[in-house]
């Protein structure tokens, strides 16, 4: 399967405030870019962390500006060890199917709880999801690209798990600051095998810059 990382973060790399909240980082034409590059992808993946914090939709804006036919909305996608997405998150709504990826250590009820609500349960791994065997899994489904939206977590784990081929960043002219906020790549950090990233494009955005790697993602 490809898989895309995008994200925007400030200056000094921070993803959100130290409390978790959401903040636009990106302008309208980033934004706008974001839409254009959901279209592209069968599905769209973020991390429990995000889903809490932010109760994103991760649908399209607009599946008819993409064309015509318009375009599908993306599958969506949740890592969620243990089940925490709540039943009436955005993710969950009836606009597109949803796969939360659990553990072996998720409570059955929770698991319940989310199948009333309709969702696909995929479980791989004991006590966090293995994300290389649940995206195998997907793929045998028929989803072939996945963008991965964030967060710092979910980020480190695709990449220490050399599961990433590509990763845009959107630096927006603005400081966060705090060592609790998250970063594009949080987790337990790389020790001595830092993965490189190889530099494809840099353009100017809204108030920022665009920044495209290539990552290689058999060398983590
Ligand atoms: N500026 C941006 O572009 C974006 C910012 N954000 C921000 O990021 C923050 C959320 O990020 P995080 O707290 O890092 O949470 P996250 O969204 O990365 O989710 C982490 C959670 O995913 C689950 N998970 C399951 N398997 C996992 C695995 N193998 N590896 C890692 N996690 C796994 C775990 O329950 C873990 O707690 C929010 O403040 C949100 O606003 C999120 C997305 C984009
Ligand atoms: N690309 C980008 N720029 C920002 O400034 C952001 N705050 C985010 N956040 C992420 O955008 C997604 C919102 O999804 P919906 O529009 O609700 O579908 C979600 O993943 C946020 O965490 N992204």
């Amino acid at each position: 399967m490809y898989v895309a990382v995008n994200a925007a973060m400030s200056v000094d790399g921070k993803l959100a405030s130290r409390e978790r909240e959401q903040l636009a980082i990106s302008g309208p034409e980033d934004f706008a870019r974001v839409e254009r590059l959901r279209a592209e992808y069968d599905a769209i993946m973020v991390g429990v962390g995000t889903v809490l914090a932010d109760d994103p939709s991760l649908t399209l804006d607009d599946p008819a500006a993409h064309g015509e036919p318009p375009a599908d909305h993306p599958t969506r996608i949740v890592a969620d060890s243990r089940a925490r997405t709540p039943p009436d998150a955005r993710v969950l709504d009836e606009t597109t199917e949803t796969y939360v990826l659990v553990s072996e250590a998720v409570p059955t009820d929770h698991v319940d709880s989310l199948e009333r609500a309709g969702v696909s349960i995929l479980e791989a791994g004991t006590s966090q999801v293995d994300l290389a065997a649940a995206l195998d899994r997907l793929e045998a489904t028929g989803i072939d690209s996945l963008l991965v939206e964030g967060g710092g977590e979910l980020i480190f784990s695709l990449v220490a798990a050399g599961l990433v081929d590509e990763l845009s960043v959107f630096v927006g002219s603005m400081l966060i600051g705090g060592r609790d906020a998250p970063t594009l790549a949080d987790g337990t950090g790389f020790t001595e095998d830092y993965p490189s990233v190889n530099l494809q494009s840099v353009s100017e955005l809204d108030d920022g810059v665009l920044l495209e790697y290539e990552v290689d993602c058999e060398n983590p």
